[in-house]
């Protein structure tokens, strides 16, 4: 633990120098974690004569890894301080007309973040410019944030604001970085996906950033993957394939209308947040979870696999795209009126014991612990020998059959605005596993209740009909149409809503005793389905969802009032 009071004085400073910031002298420092500064004691003296009140030394410090850039101060933040104190501006300009501009992250609310600036002035030019080199000189041993990008965006994602959002947001913040960039904007749905699979020039670039929603993230998470595949020789459509993992950072700028991979990453969805995350080089692994079909691959997924109740409401909504975020609610209610229950099998191999439980309220953040543990070699034997039996009898597989309202698989809390706990709170991003949520036939007051515990603080899982297993992989078998007695007939049209019960019981046909998959908001078109988690199979510029930290909210830079005799701690 660095002791912040020592940083202003110890050796392994790299600069120290009397600037001017805000009209009053200061002492700067920087060492190879910390940009520093506090006012002079005779500035400090001058200015308590003048308030006649005695004024308390304070340290201001930034982490040099969340310094976004630094600059000769320009015109337009001359306009910007002249505003606010014109006279003292132009003194301290004329006095000292050296500055240069110091942009940081700074911490607003809910984990919000925005791109602040500390202006220093110097007398000397040679000073200043020796500041701008040694803070550059360090930001350049910053090796893991990327250069140079490749932009898609998606201008018809949600309210069609992707274009607009990326321009007015997220360049500026690019060029500030000194970030070049390359930017297709889509024309047609899949552009983007094949664009990656087959033409992108991958080597040029270090991470690949998505403007848009879940669906145009679904599409460069697909063209990377595929692409990563076929330059290594995997064969995807093999369901016990290893695949191999991705070397490309994907960034996501939210512009759809869920985002839910955002918000379950970044713990907001903000366009500006996201593009400092992409910044300074987040890293944060994520499952992916594969999906075939007897021996083809179908899709992969890295949010939500819902059958039943979630396929149906995508389902429904896709014919009100024109509607924009909204469908989904018109969809959810409709959907929710229908009460429609589906039969079928699903088998599993649970996770090992030591990963942990849906239910034990350890939240995946930050740095997070449980995706940290790296499976030993005897989980993985484990795995291995109880994969080959594939038994419901003997080893770690279970098979459950019933009729359900919706089987859920959560590879990641799927937090929303929505519902900002998500479908499964305690799911992580990168632990190798998946929560398999089902939930049974019940009324529909009871599916309410659960329903409308994703919004509020109430356990959705403490209900009777609902279980929640958290799985590696698992298979999914619709209930066989032949396989109906003629009395199982007459109960399958699983329709006690508002659909005419008699078409249900007469017509009784596929589309009835079947729903969809809905694939982190894609339709999968089979309902027999076979998963498995690739553990951290990609990488986002994200770094998980950040404790709140109360001191962070208080002041532009992390803030230390000095007390005589005390020492303060930067952890
Ligand atoms: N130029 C384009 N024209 C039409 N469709 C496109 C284009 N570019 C991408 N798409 C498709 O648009 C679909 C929806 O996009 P996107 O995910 O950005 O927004 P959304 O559906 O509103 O948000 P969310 O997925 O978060 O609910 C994606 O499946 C993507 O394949
Ligand atoms: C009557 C009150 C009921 C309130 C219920 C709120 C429950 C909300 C849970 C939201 C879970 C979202 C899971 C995310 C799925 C995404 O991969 C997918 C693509 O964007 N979105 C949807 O399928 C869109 C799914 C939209 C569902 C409404
Ligand atoms: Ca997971």
């Amino acid at each position: 633990m660095t002791r912040l009071s020592d940083i202003m004085e110890t050796q392994d400073r790299l600069l120290f120098s009397k600037l001017f910031h805000k009209h009053r002298q200061v002492e700067v420092t920087l060492n190879r974690s910390v940009l520093a500064w506090k006012e002079t004691e005779k500035s400090r003296k001058r200015s308590s004569g003048i308030s006649n009140r005695a004024e308390t030394a304070h340290i201001h410090a930034l982490q040099v890894c969340e310094i976004v850039a630094v600059h000769t101060k320009d015109d337009d933040q001359d306009n910007k301080e002249t505003r606010r104190s014109r006279a003292e501006a132009k003194q301290t300009s004329r006095l000292h007309p050296h500055a240069f501009t110091v942009s940081y992250i700074r911490r607003t609310r809910q984990h919000q973040w925005c791109c602040s600036e500390v202006i220093f002035h110097s007398a000397n030019q040679a000073l200043s410019e020796q500041w701008i080199k040694v803070i550059n000189e360090q930001l350049a041993l910053l090796t893991h944030r990327p250069k140079s990008l490749l932009v898609y965006i998606n201008p018809y994602g949600g309210k069609r604001r992707g274009k607009r959002i990326y321009e007015q947001k997220v360049a500026p913040l690019f060029g500030r970085a000194c970030i070049s960039t390359d930017v297709i904007v889509t024309e047609r749905a899949n552009h983007a996906r094949d664009h990656l699979k087959t033409e992108a020039n991958l080597d040029k670039y270090d991470g690949v950033v998505c403007v848009g929603g879940d669906g145009m993230f679904s599409e460069i998470l697909h063209g990377l993957i595929s692409r990563t595949q076929t330059d290594n020789g995997v064969d995807p459509n093999q369901p016990d394939a290893e695949l191999v993992p991705c070397s490309v950072h994907i960034g996501i700028i939210p512009a759809g209308s869920t985002d839910c991979i955002c918000f379950a990453t970044v713990g907001t969805n903000d366009p500006v947040t996201s593009a400092l995350h992409i910044i300074v080089g987040d890293s944060q692994p994520m499952d992916v979870c594969s999906v075939h079909h007897n021996d083809s691959f179908l899709r992969y997924s890295v949010s939500l696999l819902g059958y039943g109740f979630y396929g149906d409401v995508l389902k429904d909504s896709e014919r009100k795209r024109w509607m924009g975020p909204a469908r989904y609610d018109l969809s959810g209610v409709k959907t929710f009126l229908s009460h429609n229950y589906y039969e079928g099998s699903i088998s599993f191999l649970p996770a090992e014991n030591n990963m942990g439980d849906p239910r034990d309220k350890l939240q995946c953040r930050s740095g997070c612990s449980v995706c940290q543990h790296k499976p030993s070699s005897k989980d993985t034997q484990w795995e291995m020998s109880e994969e080959k039996e594939m038994s419901d009898k003997v080893g770690g597989w279970r098979t459950i059959r019933g009729k359900f309202i919706a089987i859920n698989a959560a590879s990641m809390s799927c937090a929303c605005p929505r519902s900002p706990k998500g479908l499964s709170p305690s799911a992580h991003l990168a632990d190798g596993t998946t929560d398999l949520i089902l939930v049974r036939k019940c009324s529909r007051l009871d599916f309410l209740t659960h329903l409308l515990r994703h919004t509020n603080k109430e356990d959705q899982f403490d209900h009777s009909f609902v279980e929640v297993h958290r799985v590696r992989r698992f298979n999914f078998q619709p209930q066989q149409n032949e396989m109906h007695s003629l009395e199982d007939l007459t109960e399958t049209p699983k329709k006690t809503g508002f659909r005419p019960i008699c078409s249900a019981q007469t017509n009784y046909n596929y589309q009835d005793s079947h729903s969809s998959w809905n694939c982190d908001g894609e339709i999968l078109p089979h309902a027999a389905i076979r998963v498995s988690v690739q553990p951290q199979l990609i990488r986002l510029f994200a770094r998980g969802i950040e404790e709140q930290q109360q001191s962070l909210l208080e002041d532009p830079c992390t803030l230390w009032a000095l007390e005589p005799n005390t020492h303060y701690s930067v952890d």
